[in-house]
């Protein structure tokens, strides 16, 4: 029973992103407003969901065994529009919770693109994503939501018109839903077409058909209820039975995205487990993908009872797919806790792992074009598992496709570079950096490309890191461009030339003593390079030490607070090179060593470490070459 205290109504400021996200949706120019619906529908399906599944352990919470079911409410004259389900419910703290602050991990993210984003491209956004409950008052001034939570002796109402804050308030039981959630929509004038029937029919047909829950439709307040869709699921019905537009149906429905799959995998497995998946490739990347604490999303049932979306049913670096996994083997009453450990589902876990890492190897066969689409968006996501999943890490690295110096698009395969690898070439080449524009400027390639020997181009962040555990690809280990010595010399390439190119001069080999004499603070090494062909310095890692990309996202990260020392290698051939070598003077030679550390530096993407002593020196010499000028 309610106190007369209770029935006072509370008022709440929302929390200010959310007053941020409807300011910005309400004066959106997002001239296809119909995904308010299949927001509203979606979570009264999921609310209907979640009932289902606690009242396996606590029966008395399904009230006269009454079946799930939406039921939509047009009613012209009062301009409404009314979702209501009988589903699980919200208590007043839930109620402040879900509908007051912003729950979802991707929608921070998502408004900060939308903010970003030019008019035009606002729409797409939105029609893409959906941003959920809210999206109400894309259609309505005034939006109240009347609901009893399921087990509750006490029924809520929450109002707002969507302008900075909203208000709670107890109301009656018999104004309530048995239990569930009515969502009452004032509807704008300019959204009276939400009261035709057929309207709004087409649309729940259109956008929410596959919703593994029946909804009815009533014309009016009192009108009989007609179903639309039955709620069957689509997943257990014979594939030749389902076009693809029922999948993409499906697929917006499950995942809440509204973009087009590039593929979808759908398979029953039988034998020893019994269990039915179907996965679908997303054709744009969610907003939280690269969040650190962001879960797979692949939903768990049994025997067509939603269990979890926190199974895990997939490795971390497959967190982009998204769909179901129903199971008849599991019991329906098991516990979250208990999916962690269940032997199970870790098998049917190893199960759709590996059809999905099939499916995607058949479409790199098969479909270039879509299998580019894919490794654009995902690609950096799969490379993570041949960091994490020894097991599959050739797998894996067959999937890869990158950028190099002989494909400016991520196209080749590891199977491509080994074709085409050079006469006494052992190894697989490769450079990491930040941007393709920095390493295709890198002194290091100067030596590859003139014998036309392919490096690999890796600009992920993640590429620094497999590139340490993954030694080798189909017996030819990876070697970094950037580090050790190279051996260039063993391999025939296309410019066949002269033979003692990396041989120093014997003024040229004094200087380098006389470098390496002084700048041991800061190098582990100075030594004639057997990689340049152009510039006169580079920089590259001691033959066991970290890689220097590494090294730099490490300290980034402040998970590294010393860095190793690098070697200073010299182009003997280099005319600049030797013309210093020549000169006598000795602060003169100091200066310019100095300096060349500080080009090799700047070449790498670094600062010179004293800037005032680069200026000073650059100075020195400038004055030096303008005396001799005059
Ligand atoms: N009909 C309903 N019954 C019960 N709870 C609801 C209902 N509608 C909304 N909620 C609650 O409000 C929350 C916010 O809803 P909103 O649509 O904004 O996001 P979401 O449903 O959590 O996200 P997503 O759309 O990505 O699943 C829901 O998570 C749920 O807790």
């Amino acid at each position: 029973m309610t106190t007369v205290q209770e029935r006072q109504p509370e008022q709440h400021a929302f929390e200010a992103d959310v007053s941020r996200l409807l300011h910005m949706m309400v004066h959106s120019v997002y001239s296809d407003k119909d995904v308010f619906l299949r927001e509203l529908i979606s979570n009264a399906a999921d609310a209907c969901e979640k009932l289902r599944y606690e009242s396996i352990s606590r029966p008395q919470l399904s009230t006269d065994g009454a079946q799930p079911e939406i039921r939509v409410t047009l009613n012209d004259e009062a301009s409404t529009l009314v979702v209501e389900d009988n589903g699980i419910g919200m208590s007043r703290d839930e109620m402040i919770d879900a509908l007051g602050t912003i729950a979802r991990s991707g929608t921070r993210a998502f408004m900060e693109r939308l903010e970003a984003a030019k008019a035009g491209e606002k729409a797409e956004l939105i029609g893409q994503f959906g941003v959920g409950f809210y999206s109400s008052f894309m259609v309505a001034d005034k939006v109240d939501v009347i609901s009893r939570r399921a087990g509750e002796e006490q029924a809520w109402k929450w109002s707002s018109d969507g302008k900075g804050s909203y208000e709670i308030v107890a109301v009656d039981l018999s104004e309530a839903p048995v239990t569930g959630t009515r969502v009452v929509l004032h509807l704008m004038d300019d959204a009276k077409k939400y009261t035709s029937k057929w309207t709004v029919e087409k649309i729940i047909r259109d956008q929410s058909g596959h919703v593994p829950v029946p909804i009815r439709l009533a014309e009016k307040e009192g009108a009989e209820a007609s179903q639309v869709t039955d709620g069957a699921a689509l997943w257990t019905k014979p594939k030749s039975e389902i076009s693809k537009q029922d999948y993409d149906d499906f697929y917006r429905g499950v995942s809440g995205q509204y973009d087009e799959p590039l593929t979808n995998i759908h398979f029953r497995a039988e034998g020893r487990h019994e269990y039915t998946a179907l996965a679908f490739i997303p054709g744009s990347q969610p907003f939280d993908l690269f969040d650190a604490d962001r879960h797979g999303r692949m939903k768990l049932y049994v025997k067509r009872v939603f269990i979890t979306d926190e199974a895990e049913l997939l490795p971390r670096y497959l967190r982009f797919v998204r769909g179901i996994v129903d199971t008849s083997d599991l019991p329906l009453n098991i516990s979250r806790e208990m999916i962690q450990d269940s032997p199970i589902l870790a098998a049917i876990r190893k199960g759709v792992t590996s059809r999905v890492l099939t499916a995607l190897e058949k479409m790199g066969e098969g479909d270039a074009e879509t299998f580019g689409k894919f490794w654009d968006l995902f690609g950096a996501i799969v490379k993570e598992g041949i960091y994490d999943d020894f097991e599959r890490r050739s797998q894996l690295l067959k999937l890869s496709r990158f950028r190099s110096t002989a494909s400016n698009e991520a196209t080749r395969s590891l199977a491509d570079y080994l074709r085409d690898m050079k006469e006494g070439q052992s190894a697989i080449y490769y450079i990491t950096g930040l941007s393709l524009d920095q390493l295709n400027a890198s002194p290091q390639l100067e030596g590859f490309r003139a014998k036309g020997i392919e490096v690999l181009l890796l600009t992920d962040s993640v590429d620094s890191f497999w590139t340490t555990n993954a030694r080798d690809f189909e017996g030819k280990p990876f070697k970094s461009i950037t580090q050790g010595l190279s051996d260039l010399d063993d391999i025939a390439g296309n410019d066949e030339g002269g033979g003692d190119k990396h041989e120093a001069s014997p003024e040229v080999a004094a200087f380098i003593d006389f470098a390496r004499g002084f700048l041991g603070q800061e190098v582990a090494d100075v030594r004639v390079s057997g990689r340049l062909t152009e510039s006169a310095v580079c920089l590259v890692a001691s033959e066991h030490g970290p890689d220097r990309q590494l090294e730099k996202i490490l300290q980034g990260a402040g998970r590294l607070q010393t860095a190793s020392k690098p070697v200073l290698e010299v182009n003997a051939q280099s005319s600049l090179v030797k013309a210093i070598a020549a000169m006598k003077d000795q602060a003169f030679r100091e200066d310019a060593a100095w300096l060349l550390l500080d080009e090799a530096r700047i070449l790498d993407g670094d600062r010179p470490t004293n800037p005032r002593a680069f200026a000073e020196r650059q100075a020195r010499l400038f004055a030096l070459a303008m005396a001799q000028n005059t």
